[in-house]
């Protein structure tokens, strides 16, 4: 999808003319006009109670409104957080719903409970009679609807759009012109309440723009949402949202920095938690979140780089009417401080964490980038003292030198060039991967079933019948097992949870600049995340990354499911008096330690060096492993599944040389081997197919990505 349009999006809460500016000034005005009055469309106490037991009951046909009352057909944009649990409340009540998500395999499980699928906004629009969006921040708001095949081409008189998307005025307004042209109808209606709500149908739509829509998508409002409030005109919404988020940011900054200075002075902090909770400046929030924020626990519900965004949008909104924030400006900064520190996809609780680090690691992303620049000024000085070799020179030698670096120069400068047109190549190749990764998706899962295939063809050559088996089982843990470095990585007792695996992706990250793997999983009896996510973040990514940290989902193992802990049963010693084998669980090799990847200690002062070097080696082991899925696995699958990957030592089989390397290295490990046998307490593996340790990595104090087939293996249970 384009993008030009974005740029101009970004900014345009500084372009807003004065009229708007005045119409924005005056719906806040104490003299509230009657047409912004706030109300709850519930007027009466017994209106709201009959609202909230019909939604409390959604699924009873009886309480439900009449399937006639709904628009008739329903579109769905954006499957993230919020919209896969609206979209599928709307589904639930028997509308008749329409998805699409820019990642279609979100669209998977509402497309299993009924719901149809087009493959663009423009399909989804043009098929609909009303179509919600559900997205990011404002320019994925304004791709969707107005990018290439965005909705606004499938619009005409009659249909209507409404944005529920956390978005700022001007792009609000700027999408509703789009869809007014084309003689359709818009209405903004951001929502406050996060997943849960969402999930149970709670959640508060604050809206704004056209009335007579509003009216018509009532219904479906009160199926997702408890309240809902008529603002007027566009941008009213969408203030109010950010509004209302400000105080959100700025009351979560707050509270996070209470409870780590109440831990500095010795205060417990549940307790501060709960004396919270009962006094005057108690919040739902403070009560739900602060639980798992004492334990350093962050499952996302709001993701933090979307508080982020609202921080910002609601910063320009006070600039445009000249109005001081300072408060929400210093949360601002503290949750710039968190993104840069990989904690963007967290909750937006985890903004606590940006309070723990210390000096140079508190530094944000520009600071940094300042350092390193100031790193390079230093060097280059340096470099102006071997300037001094010049000096050495005969004048016509240094001549010729001095020549030398001006191609050096002019080198460097193509070589810039070089990079930069390579990542907008790069860019435009993996939108061109992605219809192909679709249909490899598609095909591997069972969702589609490639020409030729028929039920007889379920009948081999001998005549036998067996039973048929959906896409190409095992897949992806065959296609990773295939690879050296990955096969080192996977335990057999992983192999059950991965052949759940159903899709692997990768994107590039700008804003802190790295990468990020995404791991799908059909639901399974192991864990209860979908989607597994590792993100490393570098910094100078050109050629020559320098790792900053990497970051893994926290996985949700169902209880005894953890593949990352055994269970070991230990002998007695001899002649104890106990008989009875002690058992305890203990951190163990697997492959899902790669979502629990290893950091540098945020005070590494007293650490012994080895220690450090040792980590650094994890950490580039980690890297190389995340860059092996992405440059080897990724691309080329089904090379590795066949194993054809390996034998034509095309995408990186290891060489001989290397194997012979690796078999001296297998040795070592098999004297390590006998001496931990020697030793005189024996441990039983209580779980089965578990691996020969592999070899503690070398200290190289290596600091940067080694390529990903020098890779060592990290020891057996020692990369939590
Ligand atoms: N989570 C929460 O508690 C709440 C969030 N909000 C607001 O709702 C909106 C959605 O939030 P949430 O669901 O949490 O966010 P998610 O990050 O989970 O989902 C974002 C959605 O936007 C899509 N998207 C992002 N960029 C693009 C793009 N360039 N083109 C097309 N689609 C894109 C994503 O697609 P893909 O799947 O392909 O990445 C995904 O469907 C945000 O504006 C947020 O501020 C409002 C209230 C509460
Ligand atoms: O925009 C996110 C709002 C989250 C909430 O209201 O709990």
């Amino acid at each position: 999808m384009g993008t030009t349009s974005l740029v101009k999006i970004t900014c345009c809460h500084h372009l807003l003319s004065s009229s708007t500016t005045m119409a924005m000034r005056s719906s806040f005005c104490p003299q509230i006009p009657i047409h912004f009055r706030a109300r709850p469309i519930t007027s009466s106490h017994t209106r709201l109670l009959l609202s909230l037991s019909f939604r409390a009951f959604a699924s009873q046909a009886s309480n439900a409104p009449a399937k006639d009352e709904f628009p008739a057909r329903v579109g769905f944009l954006g499957l993230g957080i919020m919209g896969a649990p609206m979209a599928e409340n709307l589904l639930k009540a028997g509308c008749d719903v329409t998805v699409w998500n820019r990642t279609k395999s979100k669209c998977d499980p509402l497309i299993n409970l009924g719901a149809k699928y087009r493959s663009s906004p423009e399909e989804v629009a043009a098929f609909c009679s009303v179509t919600f969006a559900m997205l990011a921040d404002p320019e994925s708001a304004v791709e969707v609807a107005c990018g290439k095949h965005g909705a606004v081409s499938g619009m005409g008189s009659g249909k209507g759009y409404v944005d529920v998307s956390t978005v700022d005025g001007p792009t609000s307004k700027l999408i509703s012109e789009h869809f007014k042209a084309t003689g359709a109808s818009f209405l903004e209606a951001p929502v406050s309440g996060s997943k849960k709500p969402a999930e149970e149908g709670q959640l508060i739509f604050l809206t704004a723009g056209d009335k007579a829509l509003y009216e018509t998508v009532s219904p479906l409002l009160d199926i997702m949402g408890k309240s809902r409030f008529y603002l007027g005109d566009v941008g009213n919404g969408a203030a109010m949202k950010l509004v209302v988020n400000m105080i959100m940011g700025s009351m979560m900054a707050s509270f996070s920095e209470g409870l780590v200075l109440g831990e500095k002075l010795g205060l417990d902090p549940s307790v501060l938690v709960e004396v919270v909770s009962q006094a005057a400046i108690s919040a739902p929030m403070y009560k739900l979140k602060g639980p798992s924020m004492v334990q350093s626990l962050y499952p996302t519900s709001f993701p933090l780089k979307h508080q982020q965004k609202d921080l910002r949008l609601a910063l320009g909104l006070a600039e445009s009417v000249s109005q001081s924030t300072p408060i929400a400006a210093a949360a601002n900064e503290l949750y710039k401080v968190a993104k840069s520190h990989g904690l963007s996809d967290h909750d937006f609780s985890a903004v606590m964490e940006a309070l723990k680090v210390k000096t140079l690691t508190a530094l944000s992303a520009e600071d940094r980038a300042d350092l390193v620049n100031a790193l390079k000024n230093k060097l280059q000085s340096l470099a102006g003292q071997h300037s001094d070799i010049l000096q050495t020179l005969s004048p016509t030698v240094r001549k010729r030198v001095e020549v030398l670096r001006e191609i050096q120069s002019q080198y460097d400068l193509l070589e810039r060039e070089f990079f930069e047109e390579r990542a907008t190549l790069e860019a435009k190749y993996q939108k061109l991967y992605e219809p192909l990764y679709s249909k490899r998706y598609e095909i591997v899962n069972g969702i589609v079933e490639v020409e030729g295939i028929t039920n007889e063809a379920a009948v081999d050559q001998g005549g036998d019948t067996y039973t048929e088996e959906k896409g190409v089982p095992d897949f992806w843990l065959n296609a990773m097992k295939t690879n050296e470095i990955l096969a080192e990585e996977i335990p057999e007792r992983d192999e059950g949870a991965l052949k759940f695996l159903k899709d692997i992706k990768w994107y590039r990250l700008e804003d802190p600049k790295g990468f990020k793997l995404e791991f799908y999983f059909n639901s399974n009896p192991y864990f209860k995340n979908s989607v597994l996510t590792k993100t490393y973040h570098v910094v100078d990514d050109d050629d020559d990354p320098i790792l900053e940290r990497a970051i893994g989902t926290q996985i949700e193992w169902y209880p005894g499911k953890s593949l990352t802990q055994k269970l070991l049963k230990k002998k007695p010693r001899k002649g104890a008096k106990n008989n009875t084998p002690i058992t305890k669980t203990e951190k163990c090799e697997s492959f899902f330690n790669f979502f629990n990847p290893p950091q540098l200690p945020e005070d590494d002062d007293d650490i012994d060096v080895d220690i450090v070097e040792e980590l650094q080696d994890l950490m580039e082991q980690d890297y190389n492993i995340g860059t092996t899925i992405r440059d080897k696995i990724i691309p080329h699958a089904v090379s590795w599944f066949t194993g054809e990957a390996v034998q034509g030592d095309e995408y990186g089989g290891i060489d001989e040389e290397e194997e012979e390397e690796d078999e001296e290295e297998d040795d070592d490990d098999d004297d390590e081997e006998e001496e931990e046998e020697d030793d005189e307490e024996e441990e039983e593996e209580v779980v089965k197919g578990r691996r020969k340790p592999s070899a503690i990595p070398k200290r190289s104090g290596k600091t940067q990505a080694r390529n990903p087939q020098q890779g060592e293996n990290p020891p057996e249970c020692k990369q939590q």
